[in-house]
């Protein structure tokens, strides 16, 4: 390790540390050391790659990985079921395969006027759904239900709250009558074309409803539907694999004899598809050069991610199985913390891979930083719109790199969050929002760019994706 690795490292550990003050119940152990384990520590001497050096600011990676997903082939659009569609992006503008609405239809329950009242009533009535109704003539009315077609020579609905029938069956209306109105103490007026709905109100046949790109939420469904399309074209979702690295790994339990939960086996899939990707395969590799180069060598997916093994410990073998497969390293290290080890490569004509840092907290930032502007481009979906707010506490910042610390969202203000080193779940777990910090830090009132987490706005029960 060179000094300034050692250097870098300290930082790091102090910023956990300084992070955590007072959020710590006494007697807790050091949260970083508390989750070390003695993997981390067996590390050998970080080489160039995958250190600060040469690693690449943070603002330049996401660019970088947004115009990856670009310079390559996009796949063809696919026609997909309503039912499969949500989440997806429209590779078509929605355009009204007919009318809406499609007929002329009432819009209140009531009756179905023809001319000045009082009206005479006919016998049957008109239900929603029902075939077109027998034409009225002026001085008829016939009851109408919300929804329904209404007879041609309809000049109004009247609200069945608005009109009485006397005893000879005639219908007069009730309206309230408003204090200036020029038939006060005459006939109620009732408007030429009231609670008609007319044919075409919303749409013409024809009309473009919303345009390509356009992201396909519930009401998206709903207006698709309701303008007559069973399919819609949409972006195929990019396919992903997650490779889980390291030995240390356990799948159930509790951590045992210097063993750990694999932490990002279960995080990963999920949020892989709220940002849009469809999670072919989660598969375990340990520390297995050789099953690693066959992974990859054998995997069709858009993307790989991989978890751990990419610094320069003596079982990190991304950068070597990267290097036998003859990939082209497009990022190798960010100006970030935590997560500098992060890493993005184009490991086939329509492939690539990012590789995430084992510590958890790494692996999120490696997530947002490089995966998600690469899913969100490949999946057709806009950058969304920058947000900001003010800082409710100080952070301390990096040196020369960008921070990302876990933020509650209180009041439309940042509250920087507690356990946020980069081995640590408990900050983002609790948070809404992940927040920018630039180097040297941020003080109080001080805004600061924020990154979504696909579910803190809407609640994961109802998320698109
Ligand atoms: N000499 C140096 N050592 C390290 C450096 C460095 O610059 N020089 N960077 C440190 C940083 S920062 C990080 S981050 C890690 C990145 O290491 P790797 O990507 O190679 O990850 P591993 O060594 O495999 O694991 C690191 C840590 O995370 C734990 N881990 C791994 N996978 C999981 C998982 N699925 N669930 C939960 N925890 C996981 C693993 O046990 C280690 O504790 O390197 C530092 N070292
Ligand atoms: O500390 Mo390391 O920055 O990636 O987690």
């Amino acid at each position: 390790m060179t000094r300034r690795d050692a250097e870098e490292l300290d930082v790091e550990e102090a910023l956990a540390v300084a992070n955590d003050r007072g959020g710590r119940p006494p007697g807790a152990p050091h949260p970083s050391r508390a989750s070390s384990t003695p993997r981390s520590a067996e590390k050998g001497p970080a080489s160039a790659k995958g250190t600060h050096h040469g690693a690449t600011p943070w603002p330049e990676a996401r660019a970088l990985a947004d115009r990856a997903a670009r310079s390559i082939r996009r796949p063809t659009p696919v026609s997909v079921t309503l039912d499969d569609a949500l989440g997806l992006v429209l590779a078509a503008p929605l355009t009204a395969l007919t009318d809406l609405p499609s007929f002329d239809s009432s819009a209140m329950d009531g009756w179905a006027v023809a001319g000045p009242g009082p009206w005479q009533v006919r016998r049957n009535g008109v239900l929603a759904g029902h075939a077109q109704p027998e034409p009225l003539t002026d001085g008829e009315a016939v009851r109408i239900a919300t929804g329904a077609r209404v007879p041609p020579g309809a000049t109004a609905v009247l609200r069945s709250e608005h009109g009485r029938t006397d005893e000879k069956g005639r219908l007069h209306a009730t309206l309230p009558q408003a204090p200036d109105s020029a038939h006060a103490g005459g006939t109620p007026m009732l408007g030429h074309g009231q609670d008609i709905r007319p044919r075409g109100q919303e749409c013409r046949s024809g009309d473009q409803l919303l345009p390509l790109g356009t992201l396909v939420t519930p009401a998206v469904l709903g207006l698709a539907a309701a303008a007559g399309y069973d399919t819609v074209t949409v972006h195929p979702r990019p396919r992903a694999e997650v490779l889980v690295l390291g030995d240390e790994l356990l799948t159930e339990g509790r951590p045992r004899d210097g063993l750990i939960r694999d932490a990002l086996g279960p995080m990963l899939p999920p949020w892989l598809r709220a940002l849009g990707a469809e999670v072919t395969a989660v598969r375990r590799i340990g520390d297995d050069a050789d099953a690693l180069y066959t992974a990859l060598k054998n995997s069709s997916a858009d993307l790989i991610v991989t978890t751990g093994g990419t610094a320069a410990g003596p079982v990190d073998h991304v950068h070597p199985t990267l290097r036998r497969l003859g990939a082209e390293l497009l990022v190798d290290g960010v100006q970030v913390r935590p997560g500098h080890p992060m890493l993005l490569a184009h490991t086939g004509e329509t492939q690539h891979l990012v590789g995430l840092p084992g510590n958890p907290l790494a692996a999120v930032s490696g997530l947002l930083t490089l995966a998600e502007p690469l899913l969100r481009t490949l999946a057709g979906r806009a950058a969304p719109e920058p947000f900001a707010l003010p800082l409710q506490d100080a952070v301390h910042g990096h040196p020369h790199d960008t921070r990302l610390i876990p933020v509650a969202l209180r009041a439309d203000r940042a509250v920087p969050l507690h356990y946020n080193g980069p081995a640590m779940l408990r900050g983002i777990a609790a948070a809404d929002a992940l927040a920018v910090v630039p180097p040297g830090g941020g003080r109080p009132g001080q805004e600061l760019e924020l990154l979504d987490l696909p579910w803190a706005a809407a609640g994961i029960q109802v998320c698109f994706t």
